[in-house]
């Protein structure tokens, strides 16, 4: 009896790693520049005679980091919606109406990038991982993402709901779970993240509102994730352990909370430090038990893929673990060219990474890691291998 339960145990198994098979990205169709943003959003906001916030937004977007991101709120849908502008009026509703349609559909058309790329039909798909935190109803924007897609009825679909900028690497790692405990499984992570549910105008006391509007912008980011590739599917980075780490006495560091006026959220200036303190250690611990790295000197050895949560975040890490220049240049290129969008960000900074792996050949790195970071402070890792496929260009 016990050997039967042993064998159906191994036959729901699969016998490999999990492996990220195809990417996917989408962005809004409207985009801003830094340099032209301080001006738009004072304007659009009606909030002109705050000149002190401005001159402190200003003093943030001319930190070179963010050249350009992408925006669902338009001018024109604050034209249609002015109360968004005021955060002290009841706008939870309005904003998650909208949210509700604009998620799914920008999550859709990541989505079927990723599907594409992947080259099965979409109702191979067994579950879905869906990450935002710009909703607010159930069933979530993962139902009407399902739908979009048409994928199988019984797809199992998971939702993280507030995960913040964590929630591409959580995501992440619950398809590794999910690909390596059902043999045949094949995982859609889709990360969708809008920050209409969190535009307001400027006001005295909201700092968080100034350094959210230099830092955050829209887009969506998918990936299919699966275990033992069959003929035709081409494996870009094997998942080969995950970490999920809380740094002790951070709750109150990154925040989010919904209220009548929509989500507030608050980002300590300390997280950057903070980070900087707890980085290594987690390193440390993610590759040690591998044997992979076995000490600090062999940072650069590795390809990175590090949540790029602001500017001084990647300064920060690079000037720590003595990383040469090229090597957060993946996560730098997406910060400049879409900011940070949130959970979806570090599926960007993969999709991007593979691009330059193809670039860089034989020299390319064989293993690297992805960091996440969100509210708790929670710091997800996920250290890969590169898969010989991904240097070939697609
Ligand atoms: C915002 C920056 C790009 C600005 O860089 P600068 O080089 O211009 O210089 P700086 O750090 O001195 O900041 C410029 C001005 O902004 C202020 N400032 C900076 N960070 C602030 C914060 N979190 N809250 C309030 N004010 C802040 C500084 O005090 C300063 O004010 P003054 O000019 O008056 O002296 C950088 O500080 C940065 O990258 N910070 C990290 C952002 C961050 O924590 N990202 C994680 C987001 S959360 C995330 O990714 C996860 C999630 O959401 O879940």
């Amino acid at each position: 009896m016990a050997t039967a339960l042993q064998e159906i145990r191994q036959a729901q198994r699969a016998d490999g790693h999990a492996a990220v098979l195809a990417i996917g990205t989408a962005n809004p169709a409207t985009s801003m520049l830094q340099d032209e943003y301080t001006d738009y959003y004072f304007r659009v906001t009606k909030s002109e005679h705050l000149t002190h916030l401005k001159h402190k937004l200003k003093r943030i977007l001319r930190t070179p980091g963010i050249e350009k991101r992408f925006m669902h709120v338009s001018e024109e849908i604050l034209d249609a919606h002015p109360d968004l502008i005021d955060r002290t009026l009841p706008t939870l509703d309005a904003r998650i109406d909208m949210a509700s349609a604009a998620v799914p559909k920008l999550a859709a058309s990541a989505a079927w990038k990723a599907i594409v790329e992947w080259g099965r039909p979409a109702t191979d798909i067994t579950h879905l991982v869906f990450s935002t935190y710009s909703g607010g109803r159930a069933p979530s924007a993962d139902l009407r993402l399902a739908s979009l897609l048409g994928l199988r009825p019984t797809v199992c679909r998971t939702v993280l709901n507030l995960n913040g900028c964590s929630g591409g690497g959580r995501a992440l790692q619950i398809a590794k779970e999910l690909a390596e405990n059902n043999r045949g499984a094949r995982v859609l992570v889709a990360c969708s993240e809008l920050t209409l549910i969190a535009f307001y105008g400027p006001q005295d006391g909201c700092l968080d509102t100034i350094v959210g509007q230099g830092l955050f912008g829209d887009g969506a980011g998918a990936i299919v994730v699966g275990a033992d590739p069959v003929e035709d599917e081409r494996p870009l980075f094997e998942m080969a352990f995950t970490t999920q780490t809380t740094i002790p006495e951070t709750e109150d560091a990154i925040t989010m909370q919904l209220r009548k006026g929509g989500l507030d959220f608050h980002i300590s200036s300390q997280v950057p430090r903070l980070l900087a303190e707890n980085i290594e250690r987690v390193l440390i611990d993610a590759f040690e038990p591998l044997g992979v790295v076995a000490n600090g000197a062999a940072w650069n050895d590795l390809f990175w893929a590090i949540h790029p949560g602001g500017r001084s975040i990647l300064d920060n890490i690079e000037e720590l673990l003595g990383l040469d220049a090229e090597k957060l240049g993946a996560s730098r290129q997406v910060l400049r060219d879409f900011g940070n969008m949130s959970g979806a960000t570090v599926i960007f900074v993969l999709d991007e990474l593979r691009r330059r792996r193809a670039k860089e050949g034989e020299t390319a790195a064989e293993w690297g890691v992805v960091m996440a970071f969100g509210p708790g402070i929670t710091i997800e890792t996920m250290v890969l291998h590169a898969a010989t496929n991904n240097l070939k260009e697609n």
